[in-house]
């Protein structure tokens, strides 16, 4: 049996047109449109798919786009000197510093300098607190959007035991506390789990952030399992592919995300709600 495709390029896009029709909904209200001010440091080239696809996003959902580039070379001062001036503009509601940062520059300390309330990405302390406590405020893109794009499909959570593989502190960590909070029983696996097979293959629902093309083996899916894959690799031909097996995986699980056309889509998707959301707090 081959597993169905869970279509997250076309959730999201549905997604989108909610937003926009809140957006318009405010701004017919006498509001002005949401702002996100994004900061890109240097040219990391895996970084312009997002840029772009943001781009994108924000003129589908009539969301104002306030891009910012700056040079490799930029210092932290200066750097932290922009947030600064973000925080304080009453016109912008979204802060995003894309990330990988040039070495020079603390990432913590960065991530820190964000307003909260502004913090569309949803890696501040304060934001990563209030998604442990269950009480969720601006919620990391990407977890929340693995959820959101589950909850579309018809998936319940309740119990159900949940297998992340990777626990970074933007994507496994919290993607764990978003299954926590959603009623699943969640193991967060990294670089010191023992047996990686057996955990994924007591799992119902996997979910694969490692960053590595192919890292988590088709065989390791228990037959019926919901597969989700957050891995965006790009190979040398060009082409873009997950953290699992896909080939072998498919014939063994339930549901399984592609890659593009799965998570991607859902995490631009869900930095437009966070605006959105961001927008109507201030
Ligand atoms: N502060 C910050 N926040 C981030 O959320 C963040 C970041 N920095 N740095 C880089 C990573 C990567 N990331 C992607 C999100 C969506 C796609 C995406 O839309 N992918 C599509 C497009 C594929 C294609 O067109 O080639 C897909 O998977 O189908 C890609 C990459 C967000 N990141």
């Amino acid at each position: 049996m081959s597993a169905q495709l869970i279509d997250g390029k076309s959730i999201a896009e549905s997604l989108q047109s909610e937003i926009a029709a809140k957006v318009e909904a405010r701004v017919a209200a006498g509001h002005r449109a949401p702002a996100l001010a994004t900061l890109l440091v240097g040219d990391d080239p895996a970084s312009h798919v997002y840029v772009r696809n943001k781009r994108n996003a924000c003129v589908r959902t009539g969301i104002r786009s306030v891009p910012l580039q700056f040079g490799a070379d930029i210092s932290q001062q200066q750097l932290l000197a922009e947030i600064d001036r973000l925080n304080a503009d009453p016109d912008i509601d979204g802060i995003l510093v894309q990330l990988p940062l040039p070495a020079q520059i603390d990432t913590t300390t960065v991530i820190e300098r964000i307003r909260p309330d502004k913090d569309v990405d949803g890696f501040h302390p304060y934001n990563l607190g209030r998604l442990a406590q269950r009480l969720p405020v601006l919620r990391p893109c990407t977890p929340y959007g693995v959820i959101e794009m589950l909850k579309r499909s018809g998936e319940s959570f309740y119990g159900r035991r949940a297998v992340v593989v990777g626990a970074s502190n933007h994507v496994g960590r919290p993607m764990a506390l978003e299954l926590l909070l959603a009623g699943a029983t969640a193991t967060i696996c990294h670089r010191f789990t023992r047996d990686l097979a057996d955990e994924v293959a007591r799992a119902e629902i996997v979910v694969a952030a490692v960053g590595k093309p192919g890292f988590i083996r088709g065989h390791w899916i228990a037959p019926g399992a919901t597969v989700i894959d957050i891995g965006i690799n790009r190979l040398d031909n060009g082409s873009l592919c997950g953290d699992v097996e896909f080939d072998v995986a498919r014939e063994r699980a339930a549901w399984i995300t592609p890659v593009p056309g799965g998570v991607g889509p859902m995490t631009v998707s869900m930095l437009m709600q966070n605006t959105l959301t961001a927008a109507a707090t201030r």
